[in-house]
């Protein structure tokens, strides 16, 4: 066995944004580069933790976090839709392992997901379908946030049993965060409308998709000029994220607490759950190097754009 990660923000406003060329160029870059790591290692499996936007996992049931013995995008934003190929045998192993190690893991025999999970796969393989994928959804979105630590554990969990998994070559994805606060409605602001769809919102039809969208957009538009009503985005905090996951002392935000985050860093900063639990995982497997940082903060993508690799 051996194994690699991939931690990255993903936005979905990377296709309907146009940020300054200088700012755009690099962020091609980095992607190019994190490609380039990936057809190096070529993985015979990923394991993907990424978070959901109320598209796959909404109030009437959510889950701290969630495998997939078989997984189905719904292709928001423009995003590839269809199955992933998914090895359900291999997927209810995990679940199973992680379970053992004493962290109550949901499971989904059909998970849904979105941009947040697809985004990474599209830019680093071209393709959804490309590689076996097993998705562990972590709930980076939907308050109450599980502690920390708690998500650490988790991870440490997959990479143990990603460890057992001879003649694979394993690459761990995280996709979410920095800090940023793009307007996904909560459920304390929301209004009675935004409510029934965070309760149960699969399926929106394709205007209400469209009208939910178009907000996003514009508010990134608004943001980038300075004029929208959303949290600042946070590079010093970015930066020390990032240098918690380069020094390999995750423990470090075993304290962070959800609302403290959310203060500092904005309401979808909780995504970088998934970032914790893939430098976890790949903690559990060895000690690791990192290969490529990549940061900058873009409002025109309402994100802390952040990319790291290390195996
Ligand atoms: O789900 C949405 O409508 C928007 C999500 C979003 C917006 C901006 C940055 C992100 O990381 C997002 O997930
Ligand atoms: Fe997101």
């Amino acid at each position: 066995m051996s194994v690699a990660l991939v931690c990255m923000s993903h936005s979905p406003l990377l296709e309907f944004a146009d940020p300054p060329a200088d700012v755009g160029a690099a962020v091609e870059d980095a992607f190019a580069q994190a490609r380039t790591f990936v057809e190096d290692f070529d993985p015979t499996l990923v394991v993907s933790f990424a978070p959901d936007h109320y598209n796959g996992f909404f109030y009437e049931l959510m889950p701290p976090f969630c495998v997939g013995f078989e997984a189905v995008a719904v292709g928001d934003y423009g995003s590839q839709a269809g199955t992933l190929d998914v090895p359900a045998a291999l997927a209810e192993d995990l679940a199973q392992a992680v379970i053992d190690r004493d962290v109550d893991m949901a499971i989904s025999r059909r998970m849904r997901i979105d941009h947040g999970a697809v985004q990474p796969l599209e830019i680093l393989f071209g393709d959804i379908a490309a590689r076996r994928v097993v998705p562990v959804f972590v709930n980076g979105v939907a308050a109450p946030f599980t502690p920390m630590r708690r998500i650490r554990r988790m991870g440490t969990a997959v990479g143990e049993f990603v460890a057992t998994l001879s003649g694979e070559r394993v690459l761990l994805i995280g996709s979410g965060g920095l800090s940023h606060d793009p307007p996904v409605p909560r459920w304390e602001t929301a209004t009675d409308r935004q409510r029934a769809d965070l309760l149960d919102g699969r399926d929106p039809a394709p205007d209400a998709r469209e009208a939910r969208q178009r907000r996003v957009i514009e508010t990134a538009r608004a943001f980038a000029a300075g004029e929208a009503g959303i949290r600042d985005l946070n590079p010093e905090w970015d930066a020390a994220f990032l240098d918690i996951c380069a020094s390999g002392d995750l423990e470090e935000v075993d304290g962070w607490s959800p609302a403290r985050m959310a203060e500092d860093a904005g309401n979808s900063a909780h995504e970088v759950r998934t970032w914790l639990a893939a430098f976890s995982a790949l903690r559990a497997c060895g000690g690791y190097d990192v290969v490529q940082r990549f940061y900058r903060p873009i409002p025109e993508l309402i994100a802390g754009f952040g990319l790291m690799t290390a195996r």
